[in-house]
């Protein structure tokens, strides 16, 4: 029986949230479903606005049948209420502004006038070569208020510098506490029950560390290729894309000493000192520490699907990389030669992200061979999709006839458990700027440090010209990718993977 989910909608003040890049795939496939969703759980207060920002000539009401498309596709049909959509639709505007230009910011600035009351906050769904001269001209239109709060989507650059200068160019208009930095990963729940896990339960945090813990494995892994983003990625790839940003944000969680409080500031310490501590992947280590790969023809969810070099955008002989896995160690006390093995890419067998826990094995053993084979605890954090948290322990075999053991789960999953939806991670983030609560963003110096580790990695496969290894669309990845594994005695994770995760 699920136990019953008691969150009340709390409430919040009123906002408006100018949305740049109002038009793009971001907005309608995310932002506004995530707004719908939290409108309809009550948590968005009376008064509240979203005006979209583009340079496409529309009227607020062509938006507004824009935005109802996309709700529509979006929106589960059992989350779509016609009176609440309609409600929701009243609240969208539309101005027609072009960021490098002048035109359209005296609208924009017409309609935020007067309104000093709701929480004012842009969020920039833009190209980030356009974060500065957006930030530029809302100072200079004069919306920049004290407590005016400013979101950029990822990526932040596409290297250290780049990183930076953005950084400057938004920081010379918004204060660090206005600035909400995203990484959609951080909003997820089971991303964030990473914190409860460790630092809700004495379990396991004595265990936490180099003297209980084997190594870590952390795979994200898409069934989906490029999705019509195909400029964007290829400019991209694997590493910028999604190690970089996500999966160091995951190591953090699983790396972080235990902050004094869950406070905004405390939470993002401790990750700074995980990101500072990891140790630089040299030109030497290139070899053995990673693996770049990019996906042929295959097959997908038992459909063909094409190569990345035949995919929309994507032009003849590219060399970005759809597939990374690498081999980290984060060089400090509690860590110390505990390797941590990331992977990610694009069409593999499976849409599946779980973090696992290796324990070492037992240091000595009661039991006759006859027993069985003893295998060492594994602590296996699902996080999409089928959010669980398996713990696998040796147990005895029921029955007579002597001892023998074998290991089986503890399963907690969260359905069972909590039963209902939960919340897309762009609800919880959106609300939590409306909250003014910047814990689960990125701060500047986080997203810096992120680069200069990711961008050693990169300078070592340009001076080494190192192409990207094929692999079938629908598997794992290069056979360099289980080789980077293997060679120290372990292998991935892949014994518990849905059918169903496409
Ligand atoms: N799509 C996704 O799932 C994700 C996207 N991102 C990032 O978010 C950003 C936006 O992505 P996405 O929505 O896919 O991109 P799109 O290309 O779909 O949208 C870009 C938006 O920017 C607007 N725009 C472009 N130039 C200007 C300008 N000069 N002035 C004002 N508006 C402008 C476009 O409208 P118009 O042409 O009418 O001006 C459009 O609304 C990118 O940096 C992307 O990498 C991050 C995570 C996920
Ligand atoms: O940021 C990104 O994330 C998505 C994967 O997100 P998920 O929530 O579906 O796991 C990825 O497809 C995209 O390329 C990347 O930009």
């Amino acid at each position: 029986m699920p136990h019953p989910r008691t969150a009340p909608a709390a409430s919040l003040p009123a906002f408006d949230y100018t949305v740049f890049g109002g038009t793009g795939d971001l907005a309608l496939r995310k932002l506004l479903p995530a707004l719908y969703l939290r409108d309809r759980a009550g948590q968005v207060a009376a008064g509240s606005r979203i005006i979209a920002v583009s340079r496409s000539a529309l009227t607020p009401s062509d938006y507004r049948a824009k935005a109802d498309t996309a709700i529509r596709r979006h929106v589960a049909a059992d989350e779509l209420d016609e009176g609440l959509l309609d409600r929701f639709l009243g609240r969208l505007d539309y101005v027609s502004v072009d960021a490098t230009s002048d035109s359209g910011w005296s609208e924009l600035a017409g309609r935020l006038e007067g309104r000093d009351e709701p929480v004012r906050i842009f969020y920039l769904a833009t190209s980030p070569s356009l974060f500065g001269p957006i930030c530029d001209r809302l100072r200079s239109a004069g919306l920049v208020t004290p407590d005016a709060r400013v979101v950029l989507e990822k990526p932040i650059g596409r290297d250290l510098d780049s990183a930076r200068e953005i950084n400057e160019q938004v920081g010379a208009v918004f204060a660090e506490p206005q600035i909400y930095r995203i990484d959609h990963y951080l909003g997820k729940e089971t991303v964030q029950n990473l914190l409860a896990l460790r630092f809700a339960n004495s379990l396991f945090e004595p265990l936490w560390n180099a003297n209980h813990i084997d190594h870590v494995q952390i795979t994200v892994a898409e069934t989906v290729g490029v999705e019509g983003r195909g400029d964007y990625y290829d400019h991209s790839g694997a590493l910028r894309d999604m190690v970089q940003n996500h999966l160091l944000q995951l190591v953090c969680l699983v790396g972080m000493e235990c902050p004094i409080s869950l406070a905004q500031e405390s939470v993002r310490d401790e990750k700074l000192k995980v990101l500072r501590s990891l140790k630089p992947i040299e030109q030497d280590d290139i070899a053995t520490c990673t693996v770049r790969g990019q996906y042929r023809a295959g097959a997908v969810a038992g459909g063909a699907v094409p190569a990345y070099a035949d995919e929309p955008g994507i032009p003849a002989g590219s060399g970005t990389e759809t597939f990374v896995a690498l081999k980290v160690e984060i060089d400090n006390w509690r860590w110390a030669r505990v390797p941590f093995y990331l992977r990610t890419g694009k069409r593999l067998p499976a849409k599946m992200s779980e973090i696992v826990i290796q324990f070492r094995p037992i240091p000595h053993s009661i039991f006759p061979q006859t027993a069985g084979e003893l295998q060492a605890n594994r602590l296996i954090v699902r996080l999409q999709p089928d959010e669980s948290i398996r713990l696998h322990l040796m147990t005895k075999e029921p029955g007579p006839g002597g001892m023998r053991v074998r290991p089986a789960p503890l399963n907690l999953s969260f359905a069972e458990t909590f039963g209902g939806r939960f919340p897309d991670a762009y609800e919880r983030l959106l609300m939590d700027v409306v909250r003014g609560n910047p814990t689960l963003f990125m701060r500047r110096d986080e997203v810096e440090a992120a680069w200069q580790w990711a961008e050693a990695i990169l300078e070592g496969w340009k001076a080494r010209r190192e192409q990207p290894k094929p692999y079938i669309a629908g598997t794992w990845g290069p056979s360099q990718a289980i080789a980077l594994i293997e060679r120290d005695g372990r292998t991935w994770h892949e014994d518990e993977i849905p059918s169903a995760a496409f």
